[in-house]
């Protein structure tokens, strides 16, 4: 098979989707891999070391749009990628499409398949490709919280940890999962009171065990939220419904009663935000000040860390990378559910509940048997 690893394009993003390690393992199989000139740089990774390990060094992104059969990627294909993409093309990366119907009707009417990393699961019904990179968002979500709390950044100029003789920050989490257990956790080291809400009772039973005095849980309502952000000198929003746009738990009018200065984290902007005031940012231009409430919406935050985020990604990509090379995507998914759970969409159907209720698009359950050809095959070689 050929593989195919463009250089990614998103604003400020400096992951790769493949480590040497992955090329060597996939050219020792027998398959090629094609790497874009300069796709590693930013984590830290030279076109020789692809080289070296077997890859194809490729100039040109449009000439691995067009051998590859499978595209590994990190972040969803951006506009101008869109016309690259090939009927019967195989693109395994992070969609996120309910935040995106322009995304998910050009995916649809490309008759590819999208294997979306954050909505695979494991036997355990986790998600193994997510909780990676919530990881790195969840514990990124407090550093960058903490700098916007400074007055210089337009925040309300408290220190997190607060010194002897001052009271230390409140910080309320939205959604204990990942990626809210990681900002509670160094929320909580650096002194904060955090206050993690979530509507899973057994998952607070678990975080109220493992956590430190300075940690309340909160059933998540209405009024709780109200009441949590009202306290709140950092919003860490950190909720997901798998595969669906995000729940609005913060209203505008809400911002009016929290304190001026506060500062909010919508980590849950990659699917969609879950503050209504909340719309994408990038690194270079992280906030936007709303009713006196600083608004930090990155959607590739784990991007600047890339060296760390690569190599936490990669290590949990690359096994189902070497299986779909080896076995074809649809057998692997035909025996394991959980990877059938990441086809999104295939070759023009949508096979996400979720996705296909938020845009109201036919929904169809996804099956082994390929749909009938409706474009050329992929060309290949
Ligand atoms: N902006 C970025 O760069 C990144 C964003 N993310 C995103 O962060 C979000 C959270 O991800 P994870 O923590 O991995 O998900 P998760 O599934 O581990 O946790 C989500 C939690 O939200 C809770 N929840 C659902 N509805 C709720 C409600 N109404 N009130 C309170 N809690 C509620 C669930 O019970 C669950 O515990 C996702 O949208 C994910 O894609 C993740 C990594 C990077
Ligand atoms: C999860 C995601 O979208 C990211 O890591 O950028």
């Amino acid at each position: 098979m050929i593989v195919g690893v463009p250089k990614e394009i998103k604003a400020d993003e400096y992951r790769v989707a493949m480590l040497p390690v992955g090329v060597e393992e996939l050219t020792g199989a027998g398959h090629s891999v094609l790497i874009e000139a300069g796709a590693g740089l930013g984590s830290g990774i030279a076109d020789a070391q692809y080289e070296s390990a077997g890859a194809s060094i490729v100039r040109a992104p449009a000439e691995i749009w067009s051998k590859a059969e499978l595209i590994v990627k990190v972040k969803e294909p951006l506009p101008t990628e869109w016309p690259h993409i090939r009927p019967g093309q195989v693109l395994f990366t992070y969609f996120h499409f309910a935040a995106d119907e322009a995304l998910t009707r050009a995916v649809l009417a490309s008759d590819a398949t999208a294997i979306a990393y954050e909505t695979l699961r494991d036997a355990r019904g986790g998600l193994p490709l997510l909780t990676p990179m919530s990881e790195v968002a969840g514990r990124m979500s407090i550093q960058e919280g903490a700098k916007f709390l400074e007055r210089p950044q337009e925040g309300r100029g408290i220190l997190l940890s607060g010194v002897p003789g001052v009271a230390p920050a409140d910080v309320a989490v939205l959604g204990g999962g990942v990626v809210g257990s990681n900002a509670a956790k160094v929320a909580a080291g650096m002194g904060a009171n955090v206050t993690i809400l979530d509507v899973n009772l057994d998952r607070l039973r678990y975080l109220d065990d493992i956590s430190p005095p300075n940690v309340t849980t909160l059933y998540s309502d209405r009024h709780t939220i109200r009441e949590a952000i009202e306290r709140a000198d950092l919003v860490i929003g950190a909720v997901l419904i798998i595969g669906a746009r995000a729940p609005r738990l913060v209203r505008r009018d809400d911002l009016r009663r929290m304190k001026p200065g506060a500062v909010i984290v919508d980590v849950a902007i990659d699917q969609g935000g879950c503050v209504e005031t909340s719309r994408p940012t990038t690194h270079h231009s992280p906030t936007y000040v709303i009713d006196g409430i600083v608004h930090y919406c990155v959607t590739n935050m784990p991007g600047a860390v890339g060296r760390t985020s690569t190599y936490a990604l990669c290590n949990v990509t690359l096994p189902y990378v070497l299986q779909f090379a080896e076995h074809g995507w649809r057998s692997v998914a035909s025996r394991d559910p959980g990877v059938a759970e990441g086809v999104n969409i295939d070759q023009g159907r949508v096979t996400n509940r979720a996705v296909a209720r938020t845009f109201d698009l036919p929904y169809e359950e996804w099956t082994d048997r390929p749909p009938a050809a409706t474009s050329a095959p992929i060309v290949t070689g």
